[in-house]
């Protein structure tokens, strides 16, 4: 069995497939790969796995008739077009958990740093602007008491809720398509329609799994419903927002700020108008980039592709139909 991994990975998930004596090819250049050249290299292997946002859509499975399987290296499978690797009984597996505490120290830290305007504050030292104090300079808000809102309380939400509640007591709401039993009862989460999810939200951090129903749900209608000292977080994908309707809503006062650490498209413009607000905070999609998630992610990822070498399910797996 013939594996390729697009990018480098860490060496706790390469050493796991040697030792199975596993054939892998790790892509030689540090460039990213052109599509052609993606694909022709997938047209040569069993398996994939997939470091970063390639587009594993019904045109790829089409080009690529050998592979067996694909090892995602991200909880995320939104690239993927599951009907079109169900079609094939194709398994594909994610990374799950590992990186839940990672994802969710960044929202929280964006939190934070969009409430005390932090990122804005650095930049004004960088550029020479710090000035004599000034008592109505620089305020931000605080957190105690206030309502965090989660979109998609699922794994990464629920730790986002759990530090939130912990650090400054904040009430959960949340909304998902089916209730959240276990965060209704440890965290006195409460189910809300996304209608109340908008108009009832300090924070508003978005966690769910990204699909194209989903596309650009926050949009100048939904920031308009929102709290005008409103906090828009984002860690999940960058399509769930629509850009130009967040920087409106930023400059016009309709919410207080926003984090995110997705955008669309990836990697966001330096010139981007969004970098020079005082009350946006961005990073660049490092949700997961703690070596100790990044290292649990490679050994996920190994386990997911022995688990195929062996004629075994994979035990992360985000289309388990294709086994029945
Ligand atoms: N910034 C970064 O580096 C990272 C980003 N991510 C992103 O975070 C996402 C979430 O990961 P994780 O918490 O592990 O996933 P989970 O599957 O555990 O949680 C996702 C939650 O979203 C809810 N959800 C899904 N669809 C909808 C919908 N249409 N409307 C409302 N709620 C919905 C689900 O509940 P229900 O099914 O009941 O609706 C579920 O509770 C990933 O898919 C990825 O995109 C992940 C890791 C790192
Ligand atoms: O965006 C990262 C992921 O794991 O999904």
């Amino acid at each position: 069995m013939k594996v390729f991994i697009n990018k480098n990975i860490p060496e706790a998930g390469i050493l796991l497939l040697q030792e199975k004596g596993i054939n892998i090819t790790v892509n030689p250049t540090e460039n990213v790969l052109s599509r052609n050249e993606f694909i022709k290299i997938c047209q040569e292997n069993d398996v994939l796995l997939n470091v970063g946002a390639n587009n594993l859509d019904e045109d790829f499975f089409q080009q690529c008739p050998n592979l067996k399987g694909i090892a995602l290296f991200s909880v995320g499978f939104d690239a993927v077009n599951i009907p079109s690797a169900n079609k094939r009984k194709i398994p594909v597996g994610n990374t799950p958990d590992v990186l839940s505490r990672a994802t969710s120290d960044i929202a929280f830290l964006l939190m934070q740093s969009v409430a005390r305007k932090s990122f804005y504050s650095h930049k004004k030292i960088i550029n020479g602007k710090w000035e004599s104090f000034n008592a109505l300079e620089n305020l931000g808000q605080e957190l105690y008491g206030k309502t965090l809102g989660i979109f998609g309380l699922g794994r990464i939400g629920f730790e986002m809720a759990q530090k939130c509640k912990a650090a400054f007591g904040m009430n959960i709401i949340y909304h998902n398509r089916s209730h959240n039993e276990n965060a209704e009862k440890e965290l006195d989460a409460k189910y809300v329609d996304f209608e109340t999810l908008l108009s009832k939200s300090d924070v508003l951090s978005v966690h769910s799994n990204y699909s194209e129903e989903n596309n650009e749900l926050f949009n100048k209608n939904a920031f308009a419903k929102m709290k005008s000292n409103a906090i828009f977080i984002n860690t999940a994908r960058g399509k769930f927002h629509n850009e130009d309707d967040l920087f409106y809503a930023l400059t016009n006062n309709v919410i207080w700020g926003a984090g995110l650490d997705v955008t669309n498209p990836e990697p966001m413009k330096k010139d981007n108008p969004l970098l020079s607000l005082s009350n946006c905070c961005i990073l660049p999609h490092i949700g997961s980039a703690t070596y100790e998630a990044r290292n649990a992610m490679a050994v996920c990822a190994a386990q997911n592709i022995i688990a195929l070498f062996e004629n075994k399910k994979m035990p992360f797996c985000v289309n388990e139909e294709v086994y029945l």
